[in-house]
């Protein structure tokens, strides 16, 4: 029977899989971060039980590190994260698991400094205690996030229980206009299918608009794919995959990395692979998307406007919608292009590697950040700082007025302190836009990295077609 890439995975990788029970799945790779790992290590302790498989296990530290250049433990901003991140690094010694410490060269995000070091590879289950795990998935990687009770099973096991999840194809196909990226397909995405579209599924997408992204697009897609409401998203290996892997510090090499990569085109879906649910996306008139509201599925057009909730018919959705904009200080029918911003991020695990700030960097080149904009960006990761500081970008963003900062979450989660204040808003290139999610009453619109700069630039919402 023909089998979808998902299928594959699963199949190379089932344990036990007994009428009754719940499958048992085997996990190649295991990465763990401070803000979900402490309890499972302290239950690990409990029992008296070993990491089984520690050189599978790569830890990190990113949610809760200061972003300040030249950052120190001091700099830490509450006692809570110090405490995050200092047993971080005795369960990373205590377990004899790999640690990319606060200052280590290979620091990131989790989702950023996985596919970039080779330590997730095309074929692999990855699993870490983050819900965007998802991002993996762009390498041909079944990738998920998984809870802190999962995530001492699978330190102690390798191995994770797992319901099987059913499959969805998502066809994207056209080209895509100057300007518009994969964050804009995938707001796109969700302000057509819903936030709980993919629930219980596994997203693959297909098509010739997603095989025309670059990895960097390509994990964007899959990141959001949870926003979606998915389990995980993921995209075929091609050439384009096995160049962005060859080289890479922890993927096979020579002869080895040959034969990996053999059975790595073998993993896209059999012609005639059935799918549970199959959806089209057609990209040739996309325009760049921004969100107005407080979930990721309420999007609109750059070249729109704030939607009015009356038009709405459904009681339950208008009232959303309603709540939404009050939060969010909009009135219905406002030019989405005369919302001014006080704050730009460009950062997150959505986009901060290092063609997310190209893209942005493109547009601030020789311009300046609008008068009273704040605007950061923070890299995803030591060496994305490192590639951008040695191609100029750095200075580039300097130069027009934005803060340079050291890599992590940041401000996509504000739990390290970088937040923004009630009522303030924000053009964000991070995923989620929930209420309070930058900064209690913070007001958060998701965008892509070029929207981004255009809109630090012009002090509102901007359209990078007209620049
Ligand atoms: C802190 C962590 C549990 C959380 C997640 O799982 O996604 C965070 O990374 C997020 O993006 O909200
Ligand atoms: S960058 Fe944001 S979305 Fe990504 S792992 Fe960190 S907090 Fe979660």
């Amino acid at each position: 029977m023909p089998r979808t890439m998902f299928d594959k995975i699963w199949d190379a990788h089932v344990v036990r899989d007994e009428p009754g029970e719940i499958p048992m799945l085997y996990i190649d790779r295991h990465l763990t971060h401070e803000a979900t790992s402490p309890q499972a290590f302290a239950g690990l302790t409990e029992r008296g039980l070993p990491v089984h498989r520690p050189e599978t296990v790569v830890a990190v530290i990113d949610h809760n590190v200061p972003t300040t250049p030249g950052r120190r433990l001091i700099d830490v901003i509450d006692q809570q994260s110090v405490v995050c991140i200092e047993t971080m690094e005795d369960n990373a010694r205590d377990f004899g698991v790999r640690l990319l410490g606060m200052n280590d060269d290979d620091q990131g995000i989790v989702h950023v400094i996985g596919p970039e070091l080779g330590l997730s590879l095309p074929g692999m289950t990855v699993v870490c205690g983050d819900s965007h795990t998802s991002t993996h998935g762009a390498l041909g990687i079944f990738a998920m996030g998984i809870g802190t009770s999962e995530v001492e099973h699978v330190l102690a096991t390798q191995c994770l229980l797992q319901q099987k999840p059913r499959t969805m194809n998502i066809r994207i196909d056209g080209a895509l206009a100057p300007g518009v990226s994969a964050k804009d397909i995938a707001l796109a995405m969700i302000r057509r299918l819903g936030t709980d579209a993919g629930t219980h599924h596994v997203i693959e997408f297909t098509g010739s608009a997603v095989h025309a992204l670059s990895i960097e697009g390509r994990m964007t897609l899959c990141n959001m794919a949870i926003e979606a409401g998915a389990r995980a998203g993921m995209v075929a290996p091609d050439e384009v995959t096995v160049e962005y892997v060859r080289g890479r510090r922890y993927a096979p090499s020579g002869e080895l990395f040959e034969q990996a990569a053999e059975r790595w085109r073998q993993l896209a879906a059999d012609p005639g692979a059935r799918y549970d649910a199959e959806h089209p996306l057609d990209v040739d008139d996309l325009v760049p998307q921004v969100t107005w509201g407080t979930n990721p599925g309420m999007v609109a057009d750059i070249t729109g406007t704030v939607p009015d909730p009356a038009a709405e018919s459904d009681p339950v959705l208008r009232a959303e919608r309603e709540k939404a904009l009050e939060y969010m200080g909009l009135e219905p029918g406002r030019r989405i292009d005369e919302i001014p911003v006080d704050t730009v991020f460009i950062g997150s695990c959505t986009n901060s590697r290092l063609e997310d700030l190209r893209l942005a960097a493109e547009f601030v080149a020789g311009r300046k950040v609008a008068p009273g904009v704040r605007a950061i960006v923070v890299p995803g990761s030591m060496a994305v700082r490192r590639a951008a500081e040695a191609e100029g970008m750095a200075d580039v963003f300097r130069a027009a007025g934005f803060e340079w900062r050291e890599p992590g979450c940041s401000m996509c989660i504000a739990m390290n302190g970088d937040r923004l204040s009630a009522g303030e808003r924000c053009a964000s290139t991070s995923n989620r836009n929930f209420e309070g999610r930058q900064g209690k009453g913070g007001r958060t619109h998701l965008v892509s990295p070029a929207t981004a700069a255009a809109t630090a630039v012009a002090g509102r919402f901007a359209d990078v077609r007209d620049l």
